[in-house]
C-alpha cells in the first residue's frame, strides 16, 4: 500500500468477496514507466508503459472505475474484474496477452501484450477491400482465436475490426490480436445470458430480440466481418443505428454486384452459412476452418 487513503482499496472486498480478481495494489508507476498514450476507448485510455526491472514494453489499459455504484462515469469493477478474469483463462497465438493487473480505488490497469500495427478496421480502410486471399490469412486466424476462446465456453460479443489488431502492419501476412474483452462472457452450462450491448452494424438478431446469447453470436460478426473484408461495406448498415437494427432482424442484405462481381461463389457461400437468423444453423468457428472456402480440399477447389 502506497499509505494513500485514494491508493487504499477496502480490505473487506478482499477477505468477503472470494471472486474478487487478485489485482496489485500497489501504484503501477512503482514497477512501470509510463510512456506516450496510444489511443482511447469507452473504457479511458491505452498507455504504452515499460516495464522498469526488464525495460520490455506493453500496453497499458488505464480504466477508471466507479466509486459508488449508481455513479455514470467510469466502468463497474466487477465488470473489469470480469474481463480480467476471462484474460486469464486465454492463452493463444490470436488474443491478446494479459500479463499484470493493477487497481486503486478510482482505478484499474491492465498490462497486455503491445500491439504496434494498429487496428484491422484502418487497415482495411486504406485497402478498401482485400482480396480472397488475404481475407482468408485474416480470417483463418480470427477464426483460431474463437475457436479456442469457444472451446473454453467463452464468447467475446463484440467481434467487429475495430477489436481486431494487427501486432506488426508492415509485414506480409500481418498476424492478428483479438482485444477489448469488456463485453465478453464465461457461459455456464444452464445459464442463460442476454444482453442489449454491442455495436449495431455486428450484432445478431437474438442480441436485438434480447433471446439467448452464446458461441453462435460471435459467429454472426464473422460473416459481417467477412462481408466488410471482402467489399469494405457493411451488410446491415443503415442511415440510423434504429434503420441498421431493423435490417439485422429482417437478416436483409445483399451482395451488391457493384461490390461482389469478382467474389467467387465460396467466398459468398461461407458468408451466407453465417449470416442465418437461427443461430443453431450458423457454421460453428471448427466448421468454418474446414469450410472449402478456408480449406479447399482439392486444388480444383482452391483454384475456383
Ligand atoms: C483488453 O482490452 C483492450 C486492449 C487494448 C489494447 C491492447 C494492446 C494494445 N497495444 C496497442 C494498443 C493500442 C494502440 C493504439 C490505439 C489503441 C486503442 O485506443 N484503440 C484500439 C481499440 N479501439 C476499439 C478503441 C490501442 N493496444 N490496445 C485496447 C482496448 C481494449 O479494450
Amino acid at each position: 500500500f502506497s499509505g494513500d487513503d485514494e491508493e487504499l482499496v477496502n480490505l473487506e472486498d478482499e477477505v468477503f468477496n472470494p471472486n474478487m480478481t487478485a489485482f496489485k495494489h500497489q501504484n503501477v508507476e512503482d514497477l512501470y514507466e509510463l510512456l506516450e498514450k496510444l489511443g482511447s476507448g469507452h473504457f479511458g485510455e491505452v498507455k504504452k508503459c515499460r516495464e522498469k526491472n526488464t525495460g520490455t514494453l506493453y500496453a497499458g489499459k488505464f480504466i477508471k472505475t466507479r466509486k459508488c455504484k449508481g455513479s455514470r462515469m467510469g466502468l463497474d469493477r466487477e465488470q473489469v474484474e470480469r474481463e480480467v478474469s476471462i484474460l486469464r483463462q486465454l492463452e493463444h497465438p490470436s488474443i491478446m496477452r494479459l500479463y499484470d493487473v493493477f487497481a486503486s480505488k478510482a482505478e484499474m490497469v491492465l498490462i497486455l501484450e503491445l500491439i504496434r500495427g494498429g487496428e484491422l478496421f484502418d487497415f482495411i480502410a486504406e485497402k478498401e477491400a482485400l482480396s480472397e486471399e488475404d481475407a482468408i490469412v485474416f480470417l483463418e486466424q480470427i477464426l483460431k482465436g474463437v475457436a479456442y476462446m469457444h472451446s473454453r465456453h467463452i464468447a467475446h460479443f463484440d467481434l467487429k475490426p475495430e477489436n481486431i489488431m494487427l501486432l506488426e502492419r508492415d509485414v506480409p501476412h500481418p498476424k492478428i490480436k483479438i482485444i477489448d474483452f469488456g463485453l465478453a462472457q464465461k457461459l455456464e452450462d444452464g445459464t442463460v445470458f442476454k444482453s442489449l450491448c454491442g455495436t449495431p452494424q455486428y450484432i445478431a438478431p437474438e442480441v436485438i430480440n434480447y433471446e439467448q446469447l452464446g458461441p453462435p453470436t460471435d459467429m454472426w460478426s464473422i460473416g459481417v466481418i467477412t462481408y466488410i473484408l471482402l467489399s469494405g461495406l457493411s451488410p446491415f448498415q443503415g442511415e440510423t443505428d434504429a434503420e441498421t437494427l431493423t435490417n439485422v432482424v429482417a437478416g436483409n442484405y445483399e451482395f451488391d454486384d457493384r461490390y461482389f462481381k469478382e467474389t467467387s461463389d465460396m467466398a459468398k457461400e461461407f458468408i451466407q452459412q453465417l449470416l442465418l437468423k437461427d443461430p443453431r444453423d450458423r457454421m460453428t468457428a471448427v466448421e468454418c476452418l474446414i469450410h472449402p472456402w478456408i480449406k479447399p480440399l482439392t486444388r480444383k477447389q482452391a483454384a475456383n
